[in-house]
């Protein structure tokens, strides 16, 4: 066999990226080189990005967040990696539905998974969290619940003017989700889940979630299910959060436990996301868990570590486990030499943590090769 058909083949991934708005281009730009450094330096596969200037500048100018024809151009890509949506010209109900939401919820990506741990070199504010009791899978419902895009207002201006945000609970939504949430809980070796609920007060919804959730556990005999109010779960994740694995909640209670888990991990300039369509009918779409962080944009000192996260779930997505690893090795590597932003106690900016991050994939992955690393280093 002559050494050119020995090799594997590299394989070719068409991203695309939609930096949008904040800090959100300045984050992605350092994604895309990391990504292209993990890819040079390992040779497995090899990226080719598209970036789609949509954001709320074109808005303010054109109107639209999505051009015509825009979604159904997203579908020859293999995944969408985006940065954040808000500006403070346009009210944040605009630009989230016009740009977030109007991806996820047509291209159904309805599995919203929110990994938190404390990274290796940085530290949670808890006083007490060991290293390794804070280490958790969030599963966010990404389609509907208080997202559905329900309601309306009438007597507008009035005194007797009347607002409604609908929450839309379907038994196919919930059962999708739940089966997908335990099957993450069963891979992970804990093999625990606990449903987040508010089934007290939101009695037809949250009681349906419930039974569903009861009904999918049966079918997971090996994952031990418990369930709690979403507001205990706050007091849980605080004192207690050793006894927590993964957690699976609605798509507003998630949004906000993730943010809790965030800032009790360390930063939420490290948090990822991904918004998985589990059945691969569309392309998945990661982000980091943040917004456009107007305060900080321009900066040049996001933390660009939430996005290296999130690059490396989307290759964990695309099937490269080792690769997605080997990046967030050399993630914590940097952080444990203290080249952190000030999110996270240090004094670099993007373009340092970022540079250090291309150095130590090139050092570390350059000598094991294929994304493999070993315990020693
Ligand atoms: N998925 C998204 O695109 C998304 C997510 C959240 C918020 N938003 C939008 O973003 C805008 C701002 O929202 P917000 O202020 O509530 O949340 P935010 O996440 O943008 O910012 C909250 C705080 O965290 C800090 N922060 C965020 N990311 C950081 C990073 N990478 N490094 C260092 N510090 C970081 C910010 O500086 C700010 O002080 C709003 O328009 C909101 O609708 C969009
Ligand atoms: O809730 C949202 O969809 C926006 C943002 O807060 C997020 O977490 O993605
Ligand atoms: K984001
Ligand atoms: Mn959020």
């Amino acid at each position: 066999m002559s050494p050119s058909t020995i090799h594997s083949v590299r394989k070719i991934y068409k991203i695309a990226s939609i930096p949008a708005d904040g800090i959100g281009p300045e984050v992605i730009r350092a994604g895309i080189q990391v990504l292209n450094k993990l890819a040079s330096v390992l040779g497995e596969f090899e990226f080719h990005f598209n970036d789609f200037e949509w954001g709320s500048k074109v808005y303010k100018k054109t109107g639209q967040y999505i051009p015509e024809g825009g979604l159904d151009s997203l579908r020859d890509y293999n995944a969408i990696l985006f940065g954040a949506v808000g500006d403070p010209d346009v009210p944040d109900h605009i630009s989230l539905w016009s740009l977030r939401l109007a991806i996820c919820q047509p291209f159904q990506q309805y599995a919203n998974l929110r990994p938190t741990r404390v990274l290796r070199g940085t530290s949670s504010p808890l006083r007490n969290c060991p290293p390794g009791s804070l280490d958790w899978l969030i599963v966010r419902e990404n389609t509907e619940g208080e997202y559905a895009g329900q309601g309306g207002r009438t007597h507008i201006g009035t005194p007797w003017e009347v607002a409604t945000e609908v929450a839309i609970f379907s038994r196919h939504g919930i059962e999708r989700l739940m089966r997908f949430a335990f099957a993450c809980a069963q891979k992970r070796h804990r093999r625990k889940i606990t449903v987040v609920t508010k089934s007290n007060a939101q009695r037809n919804g949250l009681v349906l979630w419930d039974e569903v959730a009861a009904a999918v556990a049966r079918d997971f005999p090996d994952v031990e299910m418990d369930k709690m109010l979403v507001d205990a779960m706050t007091v849980r994740m605080t004192l207690h959060p050793e006894t927590i694995d993964t957690m699976v909640a609605t798509n507003l209670h998630a949004d906000i436990l993730s943010d809790l888990a965030a800032a009790l991990a360390g930063s939420i300039g490290v948090a990822p996301t991904s918004n998985l369509d589990p059945s691969r009918q569309y392309p998945s779409m990661f982000e980091p868990i943040h917004g456009s962080a107007g305060d900080i944009a321009g900066k040049g000192i996001a933390n660009p570590i939430a996005t290296f996260w999130t690059a490396a779930e989307m290759i964990r997505w695309l099937g490269h486990e080792g690769a997605a690893d080997g990046l967030m090795h050399c993630v914590e590597n940097v952080c444990e030499r203290g080249i952190k932003t000030r999110d996270l106690g240090g004094s670099a900016n993007t373009k340092e943590v970022t540079e250090a991050v291309c150095n130590e994939v090139e050092s570390v992955l350059g000598q094991t090769g294929k994304g493999r690393v070993d315990s020693s280093q």
